[in-house]
C-alpha cells in the first residue's frame, strides 16, 4: 500500500479497525471499491465530525447518498440515540480505543427507526497522529425480527411470558381485543395489567384511537367527575374555560380504569350510568355527550370480594367483568425470571449504549429463589439498578440492590449452585406446593406432564427428600 494515499488498513475483526489515512488528498478510486465492495456500512469523519467518506452499504442501510452525506456533520447524517450525550466516536478519540459492537438506533432518511451494530475506531495520518475516526455498522433489523420471530411463541406484543396460565391468556387475547366488551384485569401490583390494557387496545378496533390511562386511586371523589368527564365554563369559581375530561380525550380509542377497587361508592354510581348508557355530562353541562370509548378496568384488590363486602357496588362488578383476566404473581411463574431478565437487559443495552450479555448463576440464583412481592415492576428495577452498578458484560450478585445481598441466610445459594441445581429446587417446592400432584404441578410450571416425570427421575427429586 506504500505510495498511495491510503498509507495502511488494517482490519483486526472483533478488535475493530484503525485506518491510516491523509484526510487532505484525494480518496484513491482503489480504496473506495474495496469500501463498497464492504458489506457493512462504513464511513469515516475528520476531527470536526464533518463525513469524509461513505460507503456503498452505508448508502444502503441509511438511504442517504454518498452526495449527501459527505460534508456534513456525522450526527446530523446518523441522528443515533447517542449522538446527544453519549457520542461513541469521543470516546474513542478521547479513549484512543476501538469501540466493537455497540448496538444502538439510528434514523434512516425515510424517518424509519433502525437498530445498528456500531464498530468505532481512530483514524490516524502516516505519522500516527489521529485525524478523524472510522465506523462501520450492520442493520440488525433482519436478526432482530428473526430474534423476535422465535420470541413470538412467549410473548405477546411486548408481554413475554411461557407460564401455562399467560399463554392462555396470549391465546385469546386477539378475540378480547377485537371484541368490544369492557375488560376487567386483575392482578397483583407490577403483573402488568396495564402492559396488557395497552396490548388490548393495540390490536382492537380503536387501535388507531388514543390510549387515555386513569390512575382513579389517585382521584379524590371531589375531582374524579370534572377530571374523567371535563367541565364548561362556570361549572364552578375556577372554570374559567371549558376542559375536555379524559373520556373525551380517549374518543374513539381506549380508557384504562386504573384501580376501580379504590373509587367510592357515590363515584360507582356515575361511572355506573356511563357503561349501561354510554353517555356523561360534563360538570356545569345538561347536554350529554355520548362515548364511544372501550373501557378497560383493572386492580390490584378482589373485586368480588369487595361485592361481598359491600364495598363495590354488584351492578357495576357484573358490567365491568364481563371479560375477565386474572394475571398471575410472578413468584406463582418463576420459569419467566430467566426470559424477564434477558427481555430488560436487551432493553437497557439498547438505552443505554451497553453490551452486558447476561447475569452469573449465582445472581440468577437468587433472583429465582426471592420473593418479588413487586414483580415484574421490581424484576425491572433490579435489573436496572445492576445496570447501574455493572462495569463489565456479566451482572454479578453485588450489582443487585442490598435485598439481595449475602446478610440473610433464605437467600444464599450455594456457591456450586448451576442452573439445574436451581430447576431442581423450583421443581421440588412446586411439587410440595402441589401435594406432590404431578398434574398440577406439571401445569403450574407449564411443562407437560412427561417433561415433569423425566425431570423428576434426571434429578432424582423424591417425596421424602425434603
Ligand atoms: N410479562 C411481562 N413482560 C415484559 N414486561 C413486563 C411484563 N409484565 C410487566 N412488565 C413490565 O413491568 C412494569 C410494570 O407493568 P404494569 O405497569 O403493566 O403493571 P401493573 O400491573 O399495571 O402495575 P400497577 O398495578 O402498579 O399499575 C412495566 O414496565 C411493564 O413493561
Amino acid at each position: 500500500m506504500t505510495g498511495t494515499n491510503l498509507h495502511q488498513f488494517v482490519n483486526h475483526g472483533q478488535k475493530g479497525h484503525t485506518i491510516m489515512i491523509e484526510l487532505d488528498k484525494p480518496f484513491p478510486r482503489l480504496y473506495r471499491s474495496i469500501l463498497d465492495s464492504i458489506a457493512d456500512g462504513v464511513y469515516t469523519v475528520d476531527l470536526n465530525w464533518r463525513v469524509t467518506s461513505f460507503n456503498k452499504a452505508a448508502e444502503k442501510i441509511t438511504g442517504i447518498r454518498n452526495e449527501e452525506a459527505i460534508g456534513r456533520k456525522c450526527f446530523e447524517v446518523l441522528r443515533s440515540n447517542m449522538c446527544e450525550d453519549q457520542c461513541i466516536l469521543k470516546q474513542v478519540i478521547e479513549a484512543r480505543q476501538t469501540v466493537p459492537n455497540r448496538p444502538i438506533y439510528i434514523y434512516r432518511a425515510d424517518q424509519k427507526q433502525i437498530p445498528i451494530n456500531m464498530t468505532t475506531g481512530v483514524l490516524k495520518n502516516a505519522d500516527n497522529r489521529i485525524i478523524g475516526g472510522v465506523m462501520s455498522f450492520r442493520d440488525l433489523s433482519d436478526i432482530n425480527t428473526l430474534h423476535k420471530e422465535l420470541q413470538k411463541q412467549h410473548s405477546f406484543e411486548d408481554i413475554i411470558s411461557k407460564n401455562r396460565e399467560m399463554q392462555k391468556i396470549f391465546s385469546i387475547l386477539p378475540q378480547i381485543a377485537q371484541s368490544r366488551s369492557t375488560v376487567l384485569i386483575e392482578g397483583e401490583s407490577g403483573t402488568g395489567k396495564e402492559l396488557f390494557a395497552r396490548a388490548i387496545h393495540n390490536n382492537s378496533f380503536h387501535a388507531k384511537g388514543p390510549f387515555v390511562a386513569v390512575n382513579c386511586s389517585a382521584l379524590p371523589d371531589s375531582l374524579f367527575e370534572s377530571e374523567l368527564f371535563g367541565y364548561k365554563v362556570g361549572a364552578f369559581t375556577d372554570a374559567k374555560k371549558d376542559k375536555p375530561g379524559r373520556f373525551d380525550q380517549a374518543q374513539e380509542g381506549t380508557i384504562l380504569l386504573d384501580e376501580i377497587g379504590d373509587i367510592s361508592l357515590a363515584v360507582q354510581a356515575k361511572l355506573l350510568r356511563v357503561l349501561e348508557q354510554k353517555v356523561y355530562e360534563p360538570l356545569g353541562s345538561v347536554e350529554p355527550v355520548h362515548t364511544n370509548t372501550r373501557v378497560i378496568a383493572a386492580t390490584h384488590n378482589n373485586l368480588y370480594q369487595m361485592v361481598l363486602d359491600g364495598n363495590f357496588r354488584e351492578d357495576l362488578y357484573y358490567r365491568i367483568n364481563i371479560v375477565r383476566l386474572v394475571l398471575p404473581p410472578l413468584r406463582d411463574r418463576k420459569e419467566d425470571i430467566p426470559s424477564l431478565i434477558d427481555h430488560f437487559i436487551g432493553r437497557f443495552n439498547l438505552l443505554n449504549g451497553k453490551e452486558i450479555l447476561g447475569v452469573s448463576q449465582e445472581a440468577l440464583a437468587v433472583l429465582m429463589l426471592y420473593d418479588w412481592q413487586g414483580n415484574v415492576r421490581e424484576l425491572e428495577n433490579t435489573i436496572e439498578h445492576a445496570f447501574v452498578m455493572c462495569r463489565g458484560e456479566l451482572i454479578r450478585r453485588e450489582h443487585l440492590p442490598g435485598r439481595f445481598l449475602p446478610i440473610g441466610k433464605e437467600v444464599q445459594p450455594p456457591p456450586s449452585l448451576v442452573l439445574k441445581d436451581i430447576e431442581k429446587e423450583a421443581i421440588t417446592r412446586a411439587l410440595e406446593r402441589n401435594q406432590w400432584n404431578k398434574s398440577k404441578t406439571a401445569r403450574e410450571l407449564g411443562i407437560h406432564k412427561n417433561t415433569l416425570r423425566r425431570k423428576i427421575i434426571r434429578f432424582k427429586i423424591s417425596g421424602d427428600q425434603k
